[in-house]
Parts: C-alpha cells; sequence; structure tokens
C-alpha cells in the first residue's frame, strides 16, 4: 500500500515502550480525581506474533477479518450473531463469547459495526478487555462524536484508539483495496501499519479523532447524493423512450464517469438491488452528514433531497438492498405523479 502519510514503523516489532509512573502524591495537596492509566505504546503488528480481534463480522467485517487470517494474523473474532463467525472459525479464527473477551486475547481490536448506536455499545464492552498497551480501531462509519465517546472508553482503559472509517465497498473489502481515513492516536496507526496495508490499498492519518468520521461522512454524502441523480438519471431516460444502456455507456466516456455507475447500472437497470452497501447505512450516513452540517449551519440542500429519497426507499422495506435500491423510490414517485 502506499500512503502519503504514514512514515517508516517507529519501534521495532514487539517492542512496547513502559508506562511512565504517576505523580507522587503531596501530602496536604487536594485530592485529583481518578485519573485513567496512562496508555502504553502498543507493539507493532506483525503476522506470526500479533492476535487481533475482528468484531461485527457483517458484510464488511467478514471480508476484511478473512484478508488478516490469509496474511498469517492470529484473528479473534466476535459477532453478536455468532452463527456469522463460523465462516471464520473454517478458516482458522477464535471464536470469543463477548467482545470484551475478543479484546482481552487481542493485541489490537478492529470494530466494523453498523451505526452509532451499535459502536458505543460494544465499545461499553470492548473496554472491559482493554489494557494499556492494545489497541482498538474503530472502523465503522459514526459522526464524530459517537468516535469521542468510543476514544474516551478506550482511553478509561489506559489502551490507544484509532477511528479509521473506510472508503470501498464488499468487492474492494474482500480484495484487500479499502481507504482508510484514521484519526486518533498516532503511535497506532502506525503499529497498525501491517494490518491496514493487509486490508486496503491507502491509509490516510487525517488528524484527531473526529477528523476521520468526518472525512468518512463528505465523502457518503456525496457518493449518496450522486446515486440518487444517477437514479433519477435512469428513471429519465426510460420516460423518454432512451435505451438505458445508451445512457450508461455515453455516461462512461465523458467527464462524469465514475466507477460507481459501471458497477452498479446494469443491475440497477434490471431493478436488481444485491446488498453490497445496504441502503439503511447510506440513508445513516447522509443522517449524520445532515447533522454535521445543520450544527455549523450549512445548508446541504441536495443532500437533504436525496435523504428524502433514501428514508422512502427504506419506508418501502428495502433498507436491506443495495443502496441503489434508491432507483425504486424515485419509481414509485414517477408512477405516483403519473397517476
Ligand atoms: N457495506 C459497505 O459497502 C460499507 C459499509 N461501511 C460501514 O461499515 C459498517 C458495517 O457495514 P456492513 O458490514 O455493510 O453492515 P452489516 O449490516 O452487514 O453489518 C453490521 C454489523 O454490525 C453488527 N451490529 C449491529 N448492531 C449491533 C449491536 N447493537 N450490537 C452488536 N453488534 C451489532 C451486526 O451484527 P449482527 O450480525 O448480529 O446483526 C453486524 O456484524 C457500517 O457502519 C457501514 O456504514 C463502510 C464502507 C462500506
Ligand atoms: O460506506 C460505504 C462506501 C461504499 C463505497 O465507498 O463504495
Amino acid at each position: 500500500m502506499v500512503s502519503v502519510t504514514r512514515p517508516a514503523a517507529a519501534r521495532p516489532a514487539g517492542q512496547i515502550a513502559a508506562a511512565a509512573p504517576g505523580p507522587r502524591p503531596v501530602a496536604g495537596a487536594r485530592r485529583t480525581p481518578p485519573q485513567p492509566p496512562r496508555a502504553a505504546a502498543v507493539p507493532t503488528a506483525e503476522p506470526g506474533s500479533t492476535t487481533l480481534g475482528f468484531i461485527g463480522i457483517g458484510i464488511m467485517g467478514l471480508a476484511m477479518a478473512n484478508n488478516l487470517l490469509k496474511a498469517g494474523y492470529k484473528v479473534v473474532v466476535w459477532n453478536r450473531n455468532p452463527a456469522k463467525c463460523e465462516p471464520l472459525r473454517a478458516a482458522g479464527a477464535q471464536v470469543a463469547s463477548s467482545a470484551a473477551e475478543a479484546a482481552a486475547t487481542a493485541d489490537i481490536t478492529f470494530a466494523m459495526l453498523s451505526d452509532p448506536e451499535a459502536a458505543l455499545a460494544v465499545a461499553q464492552d470492548v473496554a472491559k478487555g482493554l489494557r494499556p498497551g492494545k489497541g482498538y480501531v474503530d472502523v465503522s462509519t459514526v459522526d464524530a462524536a459517537t468516535s469521542a465517546a468510543v476514544s474516551k472508553l478506550a482511553a478509561a482503559a489506559g489502551a490507544s484508539f484509532l477511528e479509521a472509517p473506510v472508503s470501498g465497498s464488499k468487492g474492494p473489502a474482500e480484495a484487500g483495496q479499502l481507504i482508510f481515513l484514521c484519526a486518533g492516536d498516532r503511535p497506532l496507526f502506525d503499529a497498525a501499519a501491517g494490518p491496514l496495508d493487509v486490508m486496503g490499498k491507502r491509509a490516510f492519518y487525517l488528524g484527531p479523532v473526529g477528523a476521520g468520521a468526518h472525512m468518512k461522512l463528505v465523502v457518503n454524502m456525496v457518493m449518496g447524493s450522486m446515486m440518487a441523480a444517477f437514479a433519477e438519471g435512469l428513471a429519465l431516460s426510460d420516460q423518454l423512450g432512451l435505451s438505458q444502456q445508451d445512457m450508461l455507456e455515453v455516461m462512461s466516456l465523458g467527464a462524469i464517469n465514475a466507477p460507481m455507475f459501471a458497477l452498479k447500472g446494469p443491475a440497477m437497470i434490471k431493478g436488481s438491488y444485491p446488498p453490497a452497501f445496504p441502503l439503511k447505512h447510506q440513508q445513516k450516513d447522509l443522517r449524520l452528514a445532515l447533522a454535521a452540517a445543520d450544527a455549523r449551519g450549512q445548508p446541504l440542500a441536495v443532500a437533504a433531497a436525496a435523504n428524502d429519497l433514501y428514508i422512502r426507499a427504506k419506508g418501502a422495506g428495502r433498507g436491506d438492498e443495495d443502496f441503489s435500491a434508491v432507483l425504486a423510490a424515485v419509481l414509485q414517485q414517477q408512477q405516483q405523479g403519473q397517476q
């Protein structure tokens, strides 16, 4: 993986910096509230010796954990519905009985969970297994406030924390071609370079906790709006008696060419939306991006209109289909307009 932002690993594999001793109590001094243990350095992850935790074995987690196993890392996994861990057990993973057990077993634990509520709930259990010298990397797409809350839980346990949401869907996850948008503890970013390299093609280090979440929400806000506009284009082409196939080809040759259109378009034309990126997650990302913009007084007129379409599609029972099923909401509106 080429990373513009990651320097060479800061320390040799396996070398753990000792935690600095806390300040001596001073007689007569005012009592200070209990401080969280200071985070000790996380050893650089190495295949063969490092145990990696993976929590959240959904569409993305399954592919990502599988790649870690294939690269030779020892992997311990946990999922709320334990049946989803079975393919990974068959591939050599250890299956933990709780998120806390996975985090207690692993040196660095990754989590790929559906939304802010899930990320926070699971982090509360994970924190019970975290210790100084361990790292927690949350790769779920959440808002910055949730990420900060998860970061605090890790810090209270003396562990290091990195938020690292990903760009790229099921295919790139399977191919180890994700793009990581990392922020938080820089030494953990360096220590996790190997696993990030196995799962992705590029890892950005963007700064303090919140920067990764924000970058992810901006990118997915644009993506959700693009997909909604694309769906409207397909519907309008059909209305105008044009070939949708021709529309795809014309778009593929011009400045608005995007891999997403070529990837999703042919199935959309057939009314087929096999889930790679579930529509309910795209709607969640638009909701979070709109809230982040609203908090800063920025209107997002296009994204807000797109969000309405995803809400309609979700309401029509399409939340677990691919986000390209937003076309179904466009077609439904089209039919209503014609009645
Ligand atoms: N699919 C994609 O293309 C991409 C998705 N993302 C983001 O990655 C995250 C996961 O996406 P994806 O894998 O597609 O989603 P899935 O819906 O396939 O998986 C969601 C995971 O979260 C778990 N989960 C949900 N609620 C809870 C809870 N309360 N407690 C414990 N576990 C819970 C699920 O467990 P269970 O199986 O038990 O329900 C499952 O493991 C989301 O934040 C999404 O926005 C980011 C980039 C691309
Ligand atoms: O969050 C999902 C992103 C999907 C993608 O980048 O293709």
